[in-house]
């Protein structure tokens, strides 16, 4: 099994290995050219920049499907990927993002495969990807963009990802968590950028150290100013309060990115309509 790209530590170094072995599964289950084969009969994906850019406007609301995570444990066990994902769209949502991992967060792509037929708003696959396979896999479940944390790949198979997103039209959500990681996001995006010229980048701030799971909402405030002018901004994990909300927006986000706060919700259309409505004066 491949070693990791960079030295990892805690939760990454574990998620690492469990997706090795989920993947060598995978593509004894079906190979990459079965896989590739099933591309011209799918539709085009919808445009994730698109829904998520808010030119300084509202902010824009990622809702996540999110049943279970590393650092609560069980959120909502009986959570039914098709039913939130209506529940999301009618409440506002710009896009959905559906966690496909199994052991952690209890997803799986069939959620993925689920969702697509029940909105028309775009579907990110959140996951922890490290193979061009992970992203056709994405593609033929129905997702628009797919989830690449910088942390995980390091500056080189980040790169190659990026890449092979952007050949199967699958825009990437590129995760970072600190001001190191931006100067690898600033490479990818300009070697990306010579290959495909109308590619706006979604670049995402994750609170969350991925490492420790510590989360740090300040460090994301920081950091927004960093990242270059043209990406599409998404601020990620913890966010909740309408203070925070508002900061976000006042520091640039395009987007936030909300999973705990909405699943856990005693109605997380409401909790969703409230985030949405608080940026936007209408
Ligand atoms: O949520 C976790 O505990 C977690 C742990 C380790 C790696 C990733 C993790 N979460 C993935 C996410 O990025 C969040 O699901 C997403 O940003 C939404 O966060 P939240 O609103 O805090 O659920």
């Amino acid at each position: 099994m491949a070693q990791p790209p960079v030295p990892l530590q805690g939760f990454l170094q574990t998620i690492w290995d469990c997706k090795q072995q989920e993947l060598f599964e995978a593509k004894n289950k079906i190979s990459y050219i079965d896989l590739e084969q099933q591309l011209p009969y799918l539709s085009m994906p919808l445009d994730l920049a698109k829904a998520l850019e808010s030119h300084n406007g509202p902010i824009k609301v990622i809702a996540e499907v999110k049943r279970a995570s590393p650092s609560k444990g069980l959120l909502h066990g009986e959570l039914v990927a098709p039913e939130i994902a209506r529940i999301y769209e009618e409440a506002g949502a710009s896009a959905i993002s559906v966690l496909t991992e199994e052991k952690y967060f209890r997803g799986s792509l069939q959620d993925l495969r689920d969702v697509r037929p029940k909105v028309k708003i775009p579907l990110l696959r959140k996951d922890f990807l490290s193979d061009p396979y992970q992203i056709l896999e994405a593609r033929v479940a129905g997702a628009d963009g797919a989830l690449l944390i910088a942390a995980f790949l390091g500056p080189t198979l980040l790169q190659e990802m990026i890449h092979g997103a952007l050949e199967f039209n699958i825009q990437p959500l590129i995760e970072i968590h600190d001001a190191y990681e931006i100067e690898w996001v600033i490479d990818a995006i300009e070697s990306n950028q010579k290959r495909a010229k109308n590619w706006t980048p979604i670049v995402g701030i994750n609170a969350r150290n991925l490492q420790t799971l510590v989360v740090d909402k300040e460090q994301v405030l920081q950091l927004a100013a960093e990242l270059p002018r043209e990406a599409i901004k998404v601020a990620e994990s913890g966010l909740k309060e309408p203070q925070e909300v508002f900061r976000a927006k006042d520091v640039g986000f395009d987007a936030i990115l909300v999973g705990e706060a909405l699943v856990t919700a005693p109605h997380p259309g409401a909790a969703l309509a409230d985030l949405v409505s608080l940026t936007n004066p209408k």
